[in-house]
């Protein structure tokens, strides 16, 4: 094939940070998605209804003249976060899900649930209301290996949240492992995002010849058989599993150093890497559904009606993009990529 044609993806999972980091990144995925599920955690975090409606009116005015873009925004629940934010948070409209951090799992979390138990009145209004959970899904005790943070998480904290709740509409963020695709599949009213580097890598990548800190990101690259069960996942034409980047950046000096931050920037080419990933599995009629049509129709927003077209191009992944100061290296800077996203 030497081209392909997809309605316009959506990102439904985004970091877009703030200020002149958010000036720097937005262009990026506003060129390839339509909307985006923006992520609460500033500093400080996104809380409140009114956050939100701040927060929104600073991404608007980034957008790039020209350019349309939705940013559909999140809350960041706390131990504080009430029943009644979340009912003013769905009259409000543009505020489209709530998201859990467990505190201390990620960047910028400290302000995150510290027991989940805390929250049952909050997941009470949403299930209510119908407002979606999105789950970031380790678990931070010390006591746990950090590769099984995820599936802890799945057998400890969500299977009896499921249980509690079972019309409250979950997604699982950014999985990582076999655990989490079968609990997917078992479970009704859940849904998964996928991202690019989950189904490009595994965590060999971390460590080829050297510590490798821009393939570090939470939860943490896992091994092949894991992979190869996300690939299945979303390859697979179920509807849910679905596309969320979680491009994170950070400059690179924040990630070069003695404990570095995680996060993967993708938002350059995140459709390029996607494709790359169905390709390897001769799987590229799956990525529409993937990208363009399952995150809408869990979201319960109209698809796209635009176009995006792929070409077969040969090209190079920059060192570097300019950030804020020293500058923010993409996933799998200096690599080829053999797919181009040409309008
Ligand atoms: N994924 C990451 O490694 N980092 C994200 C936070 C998150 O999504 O957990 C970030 O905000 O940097
Ligand atoms: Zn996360
Ligand atoms: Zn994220």
């Amino acid at each position: 094939m030497e081209s392909i044609t997809l309605t316009r993806p959506d990102d439904w999972h985004l970091h877009l940070r703030d200020g002149e980091a958010l000036k720097a990144v937005l262009p990026h995925t506003t060129k390839q998605f339509a909307r985006a599920i923006v992520m609460p955690n500033l500093k400080p975090p996104v809380r409140s209804v009114a956050d939100a409606a701040a927060y929104r009116d600073r991404i608007l005015a980034a957008i790039p003249a020209g350019q349309q873009f939705e940013p559909l925004m999140t809350l960041y629940l706390t131990d504080n976060t009430s029943p009644e934010e979340i009912i003013a948070a769905q009259a409000a409209q543009f505020v489209k899900a709530v998201k859990y951090y467990p505190a201390g799992a990620t960047t910028n979390s400290d302000l995150g649930v510290t027991d989940i138990g805390k929250c049952d009145r909050v997941f009470e209004a949403m299930q209510q209301v119908d407002m979606p959970l999105l789950l970031h899904g380790e678990v931070t005790d010390r006591g746990v290996d950090t590769f099984d943070r995820e599936k802890v998480f799945i057998e400890q904290h969500l299977i009896p949240l499921r249980q509690r709740f079972p019309k409250l509409r979950i997604v699982l963020e950014h999985i990582t492992t076999a655990e989490a695709v079968a609990f997917v599949l078992g479970a009704d009213n859940v849904a998964a995002t996928i991202t690019p580097q989950h189904l490009l890598f595994n965590r060999n990548a971390i460590f080829q010849g050297g510590i490798r800190p821009h393939f570090y990101c939470l939860p943490i690259l896992k091994r092949e058989t894991h992979r190869l069960a996300l690939i299945e996942a979303a390859t697979s034409g179920n509807p849910k599993f679905f596309l969320g980047t979680d491009s994170a950046p950070h400059e690179r000096g924040k990630k070069e150093m003695s404990c570095g931050c995680a996060g993967c920037f993708s938002a350059l080419h995140a459709m390029e890497l996607y494709a790359a990933a169905f390709e390897s599995v001769d799987a590229l009629d799956k990525l529409e559904g993937f990208a363009s049509f399952y995150g809408p129709d869990f979201y319960r927003l109209p698809r796209n009606s635009e176009q995006i077209t792929l070409k077969k191009t040969s090209w190079r992944v920059p060192d570097e993009v300019p950030f804020v100061g020293a500058g923010l290296v993409p996933l799998g800077a200096g690599e080829e990529m053999t797919w181009q996203m040409t309008g």
